[in-house]
Formats: structure tokens, C-alpha cells, sequence
């Protein structure tokens, strides 16, 4: 376009504001320009600017600090970051480098720049892990909060200033026409956007500090018109719940937040939106798709360009030259896919970025597995945190953030980071009425997974997932020595490594995974038919997201999670990061994986029921379509072991007086059911006078009985550090004293069917479902009906013939019970059935 008809060209123009002067067009870094002065072309030669455009786009004085208003912050601004501190203070000169500024920044080469840079990153990434591990005291959680702030403007201005430092060579002035279309009276600038686009005036716009931006155009269209799209894009015929409206939405410049289970179709949201936007722009539309794996990137831009759609990622792999050149050209990709640590680190994406904001290029940003962005769940990456940045440096471009796991609270805590204004939500029932959930009991032998694969799965696709990389190995091992095709995955296997097993499993080569948390994010198989946990999972966000995998295809998956009390230390001893830590674990820590645990002590709610509730939904139990406690596998047997648990816990309190005794739960099992080992008869350990005390007991039985002990704080674990290795003994815990004072009554629930419980002394039994419990007593039988809803339902005790004689006496995990008397003429009945679970 000539000069002069770009400068006529008003009628068709977007208008856009210049902001305070100091974001105004600027001047080569050093250099100061006075108002009616002439400017400096890239060559050198001056030519003269109208006054009018000089004075309000170029403003008076020129100078970093005019230009960087963040970079000498007003000492108010500070102090809100406790900088009366004399620790705060003496911390940030030493790591930091300013007090109260950053204005050593002008002096720094950008070389210097980027090493300050990647300083920084380092430190504010270490001080952000101490927060999340720390145990807390408050004012030095405030002190690190400051500190971690610090880091951040930091980290923003070395941005700023290396985009600025590295551009400033070869800043382009504008042209006079460009200059001459500021409206002094509205101090608004009439530029066609196409005119923005041209080579010459690209680099202008293209850099950090510049004139307002262009805002994205927006591309609404009709449902009907997005239906078209949909069958010829993807070639599906028909919209899942909410897509329609979320893709509306965030055409429409919306922000939007969409909460759909794993496997809804959320990338649909926002993969027809940009393949729309790219078309209806002749490709300068970009939308950029933040998402936490590489390999998650590379399936998703594998996956959208066999269907024709132009996108590509931007990870350490790529060729970033060719990436770049793509998105300063013509044709830019529909979509980019970033990781967050991309984001938060690379200057250069952030130039791009800056260049396709103020040429209105930028649909829309995405962020996919926002949960990772929330403190409150335990897949908490750091780098999604500082994904604010987005809304600060391009506060126009509409965000949308997707996830298949979160609680309200989560929802809260995603938005708020995210910066997101007036969203529109989208929240989906968590609930995959296809999984069956289950909790087994787990024992020290493997073999109860292989049987179980064996008898259920033999020919079918699953993830076992395990927390130690290991463990993973050697469970991988077994399998295939027993015949079942299983390999391996974790996040220390190298890249080519992981591509091939992903690539195996994918094509049912080999069956079945044994991985840890590091492979699932992203998966599309469809017909996963199991998923094992064999470890405790880190939280229930993690478990509803792991378990997700399975099922995808809607025919029915099973889910089972094999628990042991004692797992809970292992996993509150992994560190965010997943490798095992010495630090005390962060309370959130500590929350996440009790929430876990009391989901898996209670054997009679509904699993179902249990899961939702936790995502602050509600679910009647009459629609669950299968978990163990709704189901057959919720047959309880219920024993008191009263006296078995207060010799247990004596036998303890001897060897905790002891000073020369350390003993594990094993040993101290071994000893109390009379095991005649060479360790049980290792310092006289078998003249202790509670020595067989359980020796009725099975194995099963007993170590049921010291986890539950542990489980209510009457027995505790300490660990002691040794060897690299971590080892844990068994002590009394807080509540040792009034148990054992008080001679309360332990009565132990379990399912007969997986727990052998040895010699039956006392009849107990059954029941079933919906759980109810029957103890024989005396010569009659009672039942007690256990009621997992807060509001028991009648029809439940509508059974001919029975008494109910007594309710509402809580049990020993706070469920409300009834108790119902069975006449005589009944009892043969339930005598036989009774004694067919036995
Ligand atoms: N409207 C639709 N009709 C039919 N299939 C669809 C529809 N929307 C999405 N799908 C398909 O459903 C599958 C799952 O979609 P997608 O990968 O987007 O799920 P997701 O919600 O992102 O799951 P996850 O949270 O596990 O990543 C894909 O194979 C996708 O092609």
C-alpha cells in the first residue's frame, strides 16, 4: 500500500488507543528523542514526523526507566511485599540483586540478561518448592511468599529487557504515514489492519513496548454453521453435551472454563473454534494451546494434521527457526501447542507472541489440564502458575481453561490464577457410570495381581500404576515371566524409549503398562480395559484423572485400587517433583493423601457416592453401576478383637520401652502371632509375655488389625534415615494412652472374601448389599444395618419378619447404624446363608 493511501485509509480502520506514554512507540534502547525532533531511519538518515505524532506517540523524554514503569516500581508498591522486613530486605539484595528496583537491568548486555534470566527462573522455582514443602511457620512462609514475589517482577522485567535489548538494534521506525494517522483530538491511532500486516509496519508492532494493540477480531458463526464445520473437519455428525455452547462462547471473546470428564471431548472445544478462526482469516489467526507433555503435544498435532488442520508445536525437538518463520508469515498455523514452561521461559516465544497480539492475530490462548495450575490438586506444576502472564501482557485475547478433575474449590483457585473475567462454566458430572471402582485389600504378594489379570483380563489392554520407577520395573518383570505381555514406563526412560512402549501398547503389542503417574495425561486409547493402582494414588484428583483412562469407548472398565494403610508414609514421603524427599510433606500434601486413605477405609459407602461427593457433586447410590461396596464384593464380616487388639498394642509399648528394640509392623506381627523365626527368637523377642498372643489369627487378619491400629493414631510408624534408604518402626501412637486406659471395644469389618481371617472364635457375619451386618449374638442373630447416605431410607428395613429394635449408634467409621432383631422362626434361614460366606 502507497503512503498515501494507507494515510487515507480511515473509513474501513480499526482504531486503537495508545496507552501512557510509556507504552507509546519507542526509540532505539539508548537513545532519547525530543519531541520535535526529527527521527532516525534504519539507516540512519533522518527524516522529519509530523508534531502532532511526535508528541503523543513518541512522548517527551525517552528513557528506559519512561519506558519500563515497572522497573523503578513507586515504594508503595513494595511494600506490600513486607519490605519492613529486615529479613525480606537483606534476602533480596543477596538473591534478587536490587532492593528497591531493577535498574541495573540498563546496564546488562542481553547476554547477561538471559543468564540473569535463567538465574532467576532457578531460584524463584526453588523458593516456590519450599513453599509447597514447607512446614509451616507463618511469618517464614510470608517471608518466602515475598521472596517468590520478588522473583516474579524479577523475571518480568528481565523479559521485558531482553525483548527490548535484543530487538533494539534493528528497531524500525515508523513511517511518516503510519505517524501521520494519530487523531491528536481522540488520541486514538486509525490504522487498517492490513496494514498492520505489511512487512514494512510488522516489526513496529511486533515489538514489547509498542502502540495499544489490535483487539482479535471476532468469528461468531450459527449452530448450524458450526455443525457444518464439525462434519467436515472432524467428520462427526453430532456436538457432545456443552461443546456447542463452549465453542460459542469463546467464538464470541468469552473466557470460558470447561470442567467434562476424561474422554468428553474437550479438545473439540477449542480445536473447531481455531480451525474456523484460521479459515475466516486467510491463516493469520493463531490459537495457542498450552499443554503440560511433550509427547501429549506431539499426539495432538500428529492427530490434527492427519485430519488436514495446520498445527504444530513448539518443544525442545523442533526446529524453533522454521516454527518462528511460520507465525511471522502469511499463512500462520491454526494452532500452536506450547508447554507452560515454554511460556515462562522463552523470550523468543514471548516476542512472537507479542508481534501476533498487536496484529490482532492472537484468537485465543488454551489451557489444557488446568487442574496443574491449582495448588489444591497434587498434579500442581509450577511453570502453569505463572500462566497469569498471559492475561497481564495480552489481557484481550480470550482464555479457555479444560479440565477433566476438579472440586469446586479447584475451579475457584484455576480462575482466579488464570485471571479469567466473568467466565463462562461449563461443569459436567465427574461420574463415568461405565468403571466399576474398587478397593481390594493389599497384601505383600504379587501374585493377587497376576491372578486377578489372569481370571479378568487375560487379553486385554491396562495400566498398572505404581510410585517408584523400580517398582514399575520389576512388577513389569514378573508379569512377562508369568506370560503377560507387560512393559514398563517412566519419566527416566529417554524419549525414544517411551515412544516405543507408548507405540507398543497403543498397537496391543503389548498388553499391558506398568508405569508411574508420568504416562496417562492425554491418552486416547479407548479400550483400556483395566486400570490398577497397586500403590496409593497421591490424591483423589490423581485418582479420578488415572482412572479416567480406562473406558474411553463407553463398555464397561474396572478400576481396582489395592490398599494398605502402610502405603500412606511411602507416598507422603514422594515430593511434589515424584522422588522420595526427607522434607516434612506440605500440609496440602498431607490432605490430599488422608483423602485418599478414608476413601479406602470405608467399605461401605458407595465408592461412587464417595468420589463425587469429594468433586462437591451429589449422586444417588441407587444409580451406581458398580463398585465394591455396592456390590456382591461388599460382603462385611464383622469380629470383635477387642482383647487381640490390647495384647497387640502392649506388645508394642514393650519394645518402644525398650532401647536396644526396633521393631517393623512385620516383625512385630511375626512376633505376635508366635512365629517361630530366627528374628522372633533374636533378643529373647519370644519371651515376651505377649508373644502368640494372636496366633489364631491368619496373617491377613493381623495385619489388618495393626493398620487399623495405626489408622485410628493408636500405633504409629517413625522413620529412621540409614543406608539412602528410609526404614520405619513401630511405636505407640497419640491415642495408645486412652485406648489403652480405657479398655474400648475393637471391632474389625472386613470382606471375607479377601481377607482370610483365620480362626473364626466368635460367629460374625454377613451381609450385603446395601451393606448391612449381621453378628450372631447369643442365640439369636442381629443385624446391623450400616447406612452410608445421611438420610437412611426406609425401604431398606422393609423386611418381612424383622425387629428393629435399635438405631442411629454410630460404628467405628461414623456411619449411623440400626440394629434389627431376627425372630427365631427366620434364624435357620440366615444361619445357612450366613454360613455359606464363611
Ligand atoms: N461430539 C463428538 N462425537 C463423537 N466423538 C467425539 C466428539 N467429541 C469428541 N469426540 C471423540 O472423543 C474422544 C475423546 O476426546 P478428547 O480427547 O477431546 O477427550 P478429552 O475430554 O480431552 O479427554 P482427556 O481429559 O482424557 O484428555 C476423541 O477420540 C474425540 O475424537
Amino acid at each position: 500500500m502507497s503512503q498515501s493511501s494507507f494515510a487515507s485509509a480511515k473509513v474501513n480502520s480499526v482504531s486503537f488507543k495508545p496507552g501512557p506514554s510509556s507504552r507509546t512507540l519507542r526509540p532505539a534502547f539508548s537513545r532519547e528523542i525530543s519531541p520535535e525532533s526529527s527521527t532516525i531511519s534504519r539507516n540512519g538518515a533522518q527524516r522529519p514526523i509530523s508534531s502532532a505524532a511526535s508528541s503523543h506517540a513518541l512522548g517527551a523524554k525517552r528513557t528506559f526507566a519512561s519506558v519500563f514503569p515497572n522497573v523503578f516500581p513507586e515504594p508503595a508498591k513494595r511494600s506490600n511485599l513486607g519490605s519492613g522486613s529486615p529479613k525480606i530486605n537483606e534476602l533480596h539484595s543477596a538473591n534478587v540483586g536490587q532492593t528497591d528496583s531493577h535498574s541495573d537491568l540498563i546496564s546488562k548486555s542481553a547476554e547477561e540478561l538471559e543468564k540473569l534470566l535463567n538465574y532467576s527462573q532457578e531460584r524463584s522455582r526453588q523458593v516456590a518448592l519450599s513453599i509447597q514443602n514447607y512446614s509451616p511457620h507463618e511469618e517464614d512462609i510470608f517471608i518466602l511468599t515475598a521472596i517468590e514475589t520478588l522473583y516474579k517482577d524479577r523475571i518480568r522485567e528481565l523479559k521485558k529487557a531482553i525483548a527490548f535489548k535484543t530487538s533494539s538494534d534493528a528497531f524500525p521506525i515508523p513511517s511518516a504515514a503510519l505517524l501521520s494517522s494519530y487523531d491528536a483530538s481522540s488520541s486514538t491511532w486509525h490504522v487498517p489492519a492490513s496494514s498492520r500486516n505489511s512487512p514494512e509496519n510488522e516489526s513496529i508492532f511486533s515489538s514489547t513496548v509498542c502502540v495499544q494493540p489490535l483487539r482479535p477480531p471476532l468469528h461468531t458463526a450459527s449452530n448450524a454453521q458450526y455443525r457444518a464445520a464439525l462434519r467436515r473437519v472432524f467428520q462427526i455428525n453430532a456436538f457432545r453435551q456443552d461443546q456447542l455452547e463452549a465453542v460459542a462462547e469463546t467464538m464470541a471473546g468469552r473466557d470460558t472454563f470447561v470442567l467434562m470428564p476424561t474422554g468428553g471431548g474437550k479438545s473439540l472445544c477449542y480445536q473447531l473454534p481455531a480451525v474456523l478462526q484460521s479459515e475466516r482469516t486467510n491463516g493469520a489467526a493463531v490459537t495457542v494451546v498450552v499443554s503440560p507433555l511433550v509427547a501429549l503435544i506431539h499426539d495432538q498435532v500428529n492427530a490434527l494434521v492427519a485430519r488436514g488442520v495446520d498445527a504444530v508445536g513448539l518443544t525442545e525437538g523442533t526446529d524453533t527457526k522454521s516454527v518462528e518463520k511460520r507465525l511471522r508469515g502469511e499463512s500462520k498455523p491454526a494452532l500452536l501447542y506450547v508447554t507452560p514452561e515454554k511460556v515462562h521461559k522463552s523470550s523468543h516465544l514471548h516476542t512472537v507472541l507479542c508481534s501476533l497480539y498487536h496484529l490482532g492475530n492472537l484468537a485465543r490462548f488454551v489451557i489444557d489440564e488446568a487442574h496443574c495450575i491449582s495448588t489444591w490438586g497434587s498434579d500442581f506444576r509450577i511453570a502453569y502458575r505463572e500462566l497469569h502472564t498471559l492475561r497481564d501482557d495480552f489481557p484481550d485475547v480470550p482464555i479457555m481453561a479444560l479440565t477433566a478433575t476438579a472440586t469446586p474449590q479447584n475451579t475457584r483457585d484455576i480462575i482466579g490464577r488464570l485471571r479469567l473475567k466473568n467466565p463462562a462454566v461449563f461443569r459436567q458430572s465427574l461420574n463415568r457410570a461405565n468403571i466399576k471402582y474398587v478397593v481390594k485389600p493389599k497384601r505383600n504378594d504379587i501374585n493377587d495381581v497376576v491372578q486377578l489379570i489372569m481370571a479378568d483380563h487375560k487379553m486385554e489392554s491396562g495400566i498398572i500404576y505404581r510410585t517408584g520407577r523400580s517398582s514399575c520395573q520389576e512388577l513389569a518383570k514378573i508379569l512377562r515371566k508369568r506370560g503377560i505381555p507387560a512393559q514398563h514406563y517412566h519419566a527416566g526412560l529417554s524419549p525414544a524409549n517411551k515412544c516405543a512402549v507408548y507405540a507398543d501398547w497403543n498397537s496391543g503389542k503389548c498388553r499391558i503398562i506398568v508405569a508411574t503417574v508420568s504416562f496417562g495425561l492425554g491418552i486416547d486409547k479407548s479400550d483400556v480395559r483395566f486400570v490398577i493402582h497397586y500403590d496409593l494414588p497421591k490424591s483423589l484428583e490423581n485418582y479420578h484423572q488415572e482412572t479416567g483412562r480406562a473406558g474411553r469407548d463407553g463398555l464397561p472398565a474396572r478400576c481396582i485400587l489395592y490398599y494398605s494403610f502402610r502405603d500412606l508414609k511411602t507416598i507422603l514421603d514422594l515430593a511434589p517433583s515424584g522422588k522420595i524427599s526427607s522434607a516434612e510433606p506440605s500440609i496440602d500434601h498431607r490432605k490430599n493423601v488422608w483423602n485418599v486413605v478414608q476413601y479406602c477405609e470405608d467399605q461401605i459407602s458407595c465408592r461412587r457416592v464417595l468420589l463425587l461427593r469429594y468433586f462437591g457433586e451429589k449422586f444417588d447410590k441407587k444409580d451406581c453401576s458398580g463398585c465394591s461396596n455396592c456390590s456382591s464384593e461388599g460382603f462385611l464380616v464383622s469380629r470383635d478383637l477387642s482383647t487381640e487388639a490390647h495384647l497387640a498394642v502392649s506388645l508394642v509399648q514393650s519394645f518402644d520401652e525398650d532401647p536396644y528394640e526396633d521393631l517393623t509392623v512385620q516383625q512385630c506381627i511375626a512376633v505376635f502371632r508366635g512365629a517361630a523365626t530366627q528374628d522372633t527368637r533374636k533378643n529373647g523377642r519370644n519371651n515376651n509375655p505377649r508373644y502368640g498372643a494372636g496366633n489364631g489369627m491368619s496373617q491377613d487378619l493381623a495385619e489388618l488389625l495393626f493398620n487399623r491400629l495405626l489408622y485410628k493414631g493408636v500405633l504409629m510408624e517413625y522413620k529412621v534415615s540409614r543406608n539412602k534408604g528410609h526404614h520405619y518402626y513401630l511405636q505407640l501412637g497419640q491415642h495408645a494412652k486412652e485406648f489403652l486406659s480405657e479398655n474400648g471395644t475393637f471391632n474389625l469389618t472386613f470382606h471375607p472374601t479377601t481377607i482370610k481371617s483365620g480362626q473364626m472364635t466368635k460367629a460374625s457375619v454377613i451381609l450385603s448389599t446395601p451393606c448391612f451386618l449381621v453378628q450372631h449374638v447369643e442365640e439369636r442373630f442381629s443385624f446391623t444395618i450400616y447406612e452410608s447416605s445421611p438420610e437412611p431410607e426406609e425401604s431398606e428395613f422393609d423386611f418381612p419378619d424383622l425387629t428393629r429394635v435399635d438405631y442411629d449408634e454410630p460404628n467405628e467409621l461414623g456411619h449411623s447404624t440400626h440394629q434389627i432383631l431376627l425372630p427365631p422362626r427366620s434364624t435357620d434361614v440366615f444361619r445357612r446363608v450366613i454360613m455359606s460366606y464363611m
